[in-house]
């Protein structure tokens, strides 16, 4: 199986990726950490807790990260999120304790106590903890299988009309983890925006009917009346679970070479994920952006991880 730690900041579509990877036979999630995004630390990990429990994830640290971004001040997004950062479903209060380190050195230490090349890093919210990670502990960088992140676009923005949220609300963080060497895979808005939760993709979720599938359903509809109600979108873009679903299988979208970095300086272009489509790519190029999604297969695999999870005990 792939070994994983997910790095998020639930959030509807956060949630949904925690239950695809633990419900999905060829993911081993080690670990899943939380940072400020799209609810302030304590909201999303309040939130990444009760996924657990209703998920019945057990014998899977989580930790709690960055408070806020390295540089600038928190931005949280609850016109889609609402205030707890997942609104719409009844939230279960959890007994579970978090792992007593900061997320920063439970990434490091399941990284280093790895085989070199054995742990994928799979971020779908702001880069803080990534960032952090690398620059206290530079070994992890050539240990790391390879980054699969949620964020940017080489051509839509949601935050501004050239940048993604995840990136710009803490770019100096993007910045970083962008511009190492690991091998890096960019699933931006471009990709999925392609992932909709349309009506029949709900009703094949809601056939599966376990408390965490009538979960998903609830959290979908919320977040399709703030995504219809704040960006005119029919179906909500379930945007998370695609960095998951490239992990399990990397048939489910294309992707292409491509050098990448983020803008720090642009007036109209902070936070741009710039993507240099001129050919050829470098042969030193160790970055790559998700184009075109198999709608169908990534369904498929969401649909397959809620039943493989169930109803648990
Ligand atoms: N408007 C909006 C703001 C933030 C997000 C979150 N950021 C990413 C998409 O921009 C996802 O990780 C999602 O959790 C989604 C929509
Ligand atoms: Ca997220």
């Amino acid at each position: 199986p792939r070994k994983i730690i997910l790095d998020c900041d639930p959030g509807h579509d956060d949630a949904i990726a925690i239950l695809l990877a633990h419900g999905n036979a060829q993911i081993e999630l080690l670990a899943v950490t939380t940072v400020v995004g799209n609810q302030t630390l304590d909201k999303v990990t309040r939130n990444a807790l009760a996924v657990a429990e209703i998920a019945g994830i057990v014998g899977v640290p989580f930790a709690a990260g960055c408070p806020r971004p390295l540089v600038r001040t928190i931005e949280v997004a609850p016109d889609i999120h609402g205030e707890s950062g997942m609104d719409g479903p009844e939230l279960p209060e959890s007994t579970r304790e978090l792992d007593g380190r900061h997320a920063v050195d439970l990434i490091i230490d399941t990284i280093m106590a790895s085989e070199p090349g054995e742990i994928t890093l799979v971020p779908t919210g702001g880069l803080t903890n990534i960032a952090l990670a690398a620059r206290k502990e530079p070994r992890i960088v050539s240990r790391v299988r390879e980054v699969v992140l949620m964020g940017g676009g080489f051509h839509v923005g949601n935050w501004s009309a050239t940048a993604e949220f995840n990136i710009i609300i803490d770019p100096e963080a993007a910045h970083i983890v962008f511009n190492e060497s690991w091998p890096l895979t960019m699933v931006g808005l471009d990709l999925t925006h392609q992932a909709l939760a349309t009506p029949d993709v709900r009703a094949r979720i809601d056939a599966i009917d376990t408390t965490p599938s009538r979960f998903v359903g609830e959290l979908l509809d919320f977040f399709a009346s703030t995504y219809l109600e704040a960006q005119g979108f029919a179906h909500p873009p379930v945007h998370d679970p695609c960095a998951v679903a490239y992990v399990i299988d990397p048939s489910v979208m294309t992707v292409r070479k491509t050098p990448l970095d983020v803008e720090l300086a642009g007036t109209l272009t902070l936070g741009m994920t710039v993507a240099d489509f001129r050919s050829p790519a470098p042969d030193d190029c160790t970055t790559q952006v998700a184009v075109d999604l198999d709608t169908d297969k990534f369904w498929a695999l969401i649909e397959d991880a809620l039943r493989r999870i169930g109803e648990p005990a």
